[in-house]
């Protein structure tokens, strides 16, 4: 059977390549019907990676957020129309310590290979997961996964004083992680930092929000979560380290294409541990699953992030999404009609 893969051949430049589709007993054929945009996405699709990363992976399908209905299954394990969502990170081993999103053999659909923006996609049966809620909302489940592998970390690693933590970045990462925070850690003060006020308004279950240039200098916090990436790293994670209690954790998820300077004296004289986070597992997407199934307003919540949907009938139609992507406060959602 043919595919069609809708690749991008250079900033701004989408293709649709024929290739033919990988079919055996351990696949699962997934017609995507929705997908979402990350910041990794819009780094590629402007070619903000740079020239010698983008020669490296392009022509490359971006999206590596979505979720879909089976159109075949050859063990017939999943009835046509089951929705599911897809797991984009594809380990190749096991380790007994290390977590598949940090192996260094695993792969990453749109960073290593394909990601979902194709007519149909060859899934691993173990690599997805049926959901039954609204899939305009369930398109967030990666999102969600990442901050739930980011939290576990925290809990795994964080000292006992939980009574407030910080969260950096007002956007789709810190909303998600706060949400996923405020449901792990129900009595914590979750008090969330950033740029711009009408963002700080999505808020509405955090305790406190804060403009990063009107902080009260007495505020202190136990941990953080750095949830911003690119050229705002540096003085978000400066600044935690200013307000953060000794022997904290600075949780870091924010992407930089720079190496970005942090003020590794106070990190010392603190006693401080700054924690990496990325990605995320099949284990993180399951319990994203649930906790979206069980938990009504956890839905309501993530719905209030999906700034625009735009229906996808041809490419001009995927350039616009990506377009418009860079305007939009949260995410922007493709509905995959082509
Ligand atoms: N670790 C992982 O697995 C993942 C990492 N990421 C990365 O996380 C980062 C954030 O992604 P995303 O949330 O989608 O991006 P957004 O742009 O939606 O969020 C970043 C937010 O940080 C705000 N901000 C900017 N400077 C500061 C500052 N100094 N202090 C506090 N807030 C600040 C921005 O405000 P404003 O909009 O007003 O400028 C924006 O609201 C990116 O680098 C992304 O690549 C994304 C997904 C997974
Ligand atoms: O968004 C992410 C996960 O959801 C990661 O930030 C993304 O995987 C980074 O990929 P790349 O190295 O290709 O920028
Ligand atoms: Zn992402």
């Amino acid at each position: 059977m043919i595919n069609t893969v809708y690749r991008l051949i250079a900033p701004k430049s989408i293709r649709a390549d024929f290739v033919d589709l990988n079919i055996d007993e351990e696949r699962v054929i997934i017609r995507p019907t929705y997908l979402s945009i990350c910041a990794a996405d819009e780094r590629y699709y402007t070619g903000s990676r740079g020239e010698v990363v983008m020669k490296q992976k392009l022509p490359m399908a971006l999206i590596h957020e979505a979720v879909g209905e089976v159109v075949y299954d050859p063990k017939g394990e999943y009835k046509v129309g089951t929705q599911v969502v897809m797991v984009p990170n594809t380990p190749y081993e096991k380790d007994p310590v290390i977590k598949e999103n940090y192996l260094r053999s695993s792969k990453f659909r749109a960073s290593g290979f394909d990601g979902f923006m194709q007519n149909v996609v060859s899934m691993r049966r173990d690599l997805i997961i049926p959901f039954d809620y609204d899939p305009s909302v369930a398109v967030l489940l990666e999102l969600c996964s990442v901050g739930m592998n980011a939290v576990e970390n925290f809990d795994a690693h964080a000292n006992e004083n939980r009574d407030t933590i910080g969260i950096w970045g007002n956007g789709n990462v810190g909303f998600v992680t706060a949400l996923i925070l405020r449901k792990k850690f129900p009595n914590a003060k979750l008090y969330v930092f950033g740029v711009q006020e009408h963002k700080n308004d999505y808020f509405s279950f955090a305790d406190k929000t804060f403009l990063v240039d009107d902080i009260p200098d007495d505020l202190v916090i136990d941990h953080a979560f750095e949830c911003v990436g690119g050229r705002g790293s540096e003085a978000a994670i400066n600044q935690i380290i200013d307000y953060i209690k000794p022997q904290g954790t600075i949780n870091l998820m924010g992407v930089s294409e720079k190496p970005v300077p942090i003020n590794t004296r106070m990190v010392l004289e603190k006693g401080l541990t700054l924690l990496g986070n990325s990605r995320s597992n099949y284990d993180d997407f399951k319990k994203c699953v649930d906790l979206m199934s069980e938990n009504d307003d956890v839905r309501e919540y993530l719905s209030t992030i999906v700034s625009e949907m735009v229906y996808v009938h041809s490419i001009d139609d995927m350039i616009r999404a990506f377009e418009d992507d860079v305007n939009n406060d949260f995410k922007t959602v493709m509905k995959w009609e082509i």
